[in-house]
């Protein structure tokens, strides 16, 4: 049994309230990611599951019991961190094994179980090295290959991936997903990349000045975000947002200029004013404007092959970002119009909750 439950967990530092009364559960054998931005507390979160850290108040559980007061070591929990820590006078097989050398293990099956971590990580030829003759992600595979020997149910990431660069990261996270269906220990991976947390993730938990702003499986928090946080956080480029207010039945940019808003989403407006339309980029249909039609001006077009990103920007000097597969044949100052498909669109209030239609069967979401 290795589900993790957290009670309105607290944390205080010198009188200063970090982490804010967090309610989460991760099911055993969960694959969850705790993102959010530099400070937000995720740190302080995984460091208080592993025991590293009090809890100020709250409960925690592992595997339905309380784990407050158990010492880290008793809790059969596993972490990596950013650094490493490998010991460097030890090659890689000794750093592997020490956690079980140090429990007494018995020295032909320190040795069996060093390999059989090395297989799955594929150190075996590197076994007799010392850390400073490795690669940063042969380095990293060694600091996964020590949590790993000790079988623990929970394995704790700490922003495993950060030192190496962007093709090692992504080879990486193949593995690491790899190595959770092999298995099947509980994970809790702490990242403020949310591209890391969308490719690996079954739950995601967005922490946000030591709050969950929004928990669940990535793909929904991406289409059905609570609020402009989630909204901006979860997606590249980050979704666009816009404050205007209601006005027969379309949403008035501080331009003038004017968006469909779907049926539904009306009624949920209890104010009028002040609110903020977002759109997806990729949600926003670009057309060279007719003399008539009040324009964006394109500030830039980044070409990536795949995809391309349109920046715009109007007389108000509110901008927007249209995402355009593969290439598109606008160039700077180019004057276009935008359409945005209504069901596409979401309404936040001013304070950033989410405005949602209500369906029939009384769930929230997007208009159908
Ligand atoms: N021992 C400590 N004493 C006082 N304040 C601390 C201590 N440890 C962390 N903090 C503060 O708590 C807040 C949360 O820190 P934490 O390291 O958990 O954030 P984080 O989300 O992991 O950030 P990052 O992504 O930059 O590592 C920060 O404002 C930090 O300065």
């Amino acid at each position: 049994m290795s589900q993790i439950e957290l009670i309105n967990i607290k944390k205080n530092y010198l009188g200063t309230e970090i982490v804010k009364g967090i309610d989460v559960t991760i099911n055993e054998g969960e694959f969850a990611v705790i993102v959010g931005p530099s400070g937000c507390g995720k740190s302080t979160l995984l460091r208080m599951i592993a025991g590293l850290e009090d809890i100020s108040s709250g409960e925690l559980k592992i595997g339905g019991k309380t784990m407050n007061h158990v010492s880290p070591d008793q809790r059969e929990i596993a972490m990596v961190f950013q650094s490493y820590a490998l010991y460097p006078h030890m090659t890689v097989a000794e750093n592997i094994g020490f956690a079980l050398a140090l429990k007494k293990v018995d020295k032909a099956e320190i040795q069996q179980r060093v390999l059989e971590a090395a297989k799955m990580l594929e150190l075996e030829h590197l076994l007799d090295r010392k850390p400073a003759a490795l690669s940063g992600g042969q380095r990293q595979r060694v600091a996964i290959g020590r949590a790993i020997v000790k079988r623990p149910k929970v394995i704790l990431f700490d922003e495993p991936l950060s030192n190496l660069d962007a093709k090692l990261r992504v080879q990486m996270r193949t593995e690491l997903m790899r190595l959770h269906r092999e298995f099947g220990s509980t994970i809790v991976y702490v990242t403020h990349d949310q591209v890391e947390a969308m490719t690996m993730a079954q739950k995601i938990i967005v922490l946000h000045n030591g709050h969950v702003a929004q928990m669940g499986k990535p793909m929904d928090l991406y289409r059905e975000p609570d609020n402009t946080f989630v909204a901006q956080f979860i997606g590249v480029p980050k979704m666009n947002l816009l404050r205007g207010a209601l006005n027969k039945g379309q949403f008035v940019l501080q331009s003038g200029q004017t968006l469909p808003v779907c049926p539904t989403l009306l009624s949920s407006a209890i104010d009028r004013d002040g609110l903020q339309f977002g759109v997806r980029p990729e949600h926003l249909k670009l057309s060279a404007a007719q003399p008539e039609q009040s324009a964006w001006t394109v500030d830039m077009v980044e070409r990536l092959g795949v995809e391309s990103f349109i920046h715009l920007h109007n007389a108000a000097r509110e901008v927007l970002v249209a995402r355009m597969e593969g290439d598109c044949n606008w160039i700077c100052d180019d004057q276009l119009a935008i359409s945005v498909d209504p069901a596409q669109c979401y309404l936040f209030n001013a304070e950033g909750v989410r405005l949602c239609a209500k369906t029939a069967a009384g769930a929230t979401g997007l208009c159908a």
